[in-house]
């Protein structure tokens, strides 16, 4: 069952005078079912976060439509019910949790918010039950409620991120390289946490980097993304074996394993401007 289909999204940023206006997003569409996971790849400036942004409301679409379970996200209420809506059907989840996380709340405070503000309601008790929950879903010892994001590690931090945003029960989950600040040993912890929760909770995630070797552990779709452009979609598997698009083959091969390698990136754009007539 589809949860999420975004049908031709676009957004252009008119810069200041005198600069030409970015096209960062033309005509994506794609679409997500339950316990689906969609990645969006790309490198720097390809459009990844305009899309994960107009997926949450953090950015208008200048045309083109979201829709979560059938309902299109934003357009029948305005203002905070619509917000309110959104927020609690599509969640995002950050590159850095230190600084998407309140500094001075206790990861206990942080989830009781959420759920005072999205589940009013669940009665105190229940909201305990649902903040030990939570913490067990997302693998953070029991004892780490009354710790502030300072006191504890960057894995944990992400972990208390997503379990702020699972306290929402979204129906859709979209990570913006939720992972690439981490260790190696950590976002593959977080990787295989992500993969329990869509299982466990059938939840839809998008899953943004610009890390083909990471997006291909937890995701069974791929779009990738150059200048604002859908250049390529398909099951991860078949991509990453049989990648169509010269753009996509150019980030695979420079990218056999985790890790990014610039000077190879750079030597193969060169060659693909050229095939591609861009500079
Ligand atoms: N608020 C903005 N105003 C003007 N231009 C913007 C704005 N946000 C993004 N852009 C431009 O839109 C293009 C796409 O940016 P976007 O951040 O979506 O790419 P990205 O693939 O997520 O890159 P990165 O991985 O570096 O974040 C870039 O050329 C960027 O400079």
């Amino acid at each position: 069952m589809t949860v999420l289909a975004v049908d031709k999204l676009c957004k252009t940023f008119h810069g200041k005078r005198g600069h030409a206006p970015v096209v960062a997003a033309r005509d994506i569409s794609f679409s997500v079912e339950a316990g689906g996971s969609l990645g969006v790849v790309g490198e720097s400036g390809s459009g990844k976060t305009t899309v994960a942004r107009m997926l949450v409301g953090l950015s208008a679409p200048d045309q083109g439509t979201v829709t979560v379970d059938g309902r299109e996200a934003g357009r029948s209420e305005r203002g905070k019910a619509a917000r309110l809506r959104r927020a609690r059907e599509i969640q995002m989840v950050f590159q850095d949790p230190y600084t998407s996380l309140d500094r001075r709340l206790s990861v206990e405070s942080c989830l009781r918010d959420v759920l005072k503000r999205h589940r009013p309601e669940l009665a105190k008790g229940a909201a305990s039950a649902e903040v030990a929950n939570l913490l067990d879903q997302v693998g953070l010892a029991s004892k780490l409620a009354a710790s502030r994001p300072h006191e504890l590690s960057g894995g944990q931090r992400q972990r208390v991120a997503i379990a702020r945003a699972l306290a929402v029960r979204p129906k859709v989950l979209v990570l913006d390289e939720a992972v690439s600040a981490l260790d190696v040993s950590v976002q593959a912890k977080i990787l295989a946490l992500l993969n329990e929760i869509r299982d466990a909770l059938g939840i839809a995630l998008v899953f943004v980097s610009h890390d083909l070797a990471v997006v291909g552990e937890v995701t069974d779709h791929i779009l990738v993304m150059y200048r604002g452009d859908d250049v390529e979609q398909n099951a991860t598997a078949e991509l990453l074996r049989r990648p169509r698009h010269p753009y996509t083959q150019m980030l695979l091969s420079s990218a056999p394993g985790p890790g990014w390698q610039p000077e190879r990136v750079a030597e193969l754009r060169a060659a693909f401007a050229l095939t591609e007539g861009r500079s």
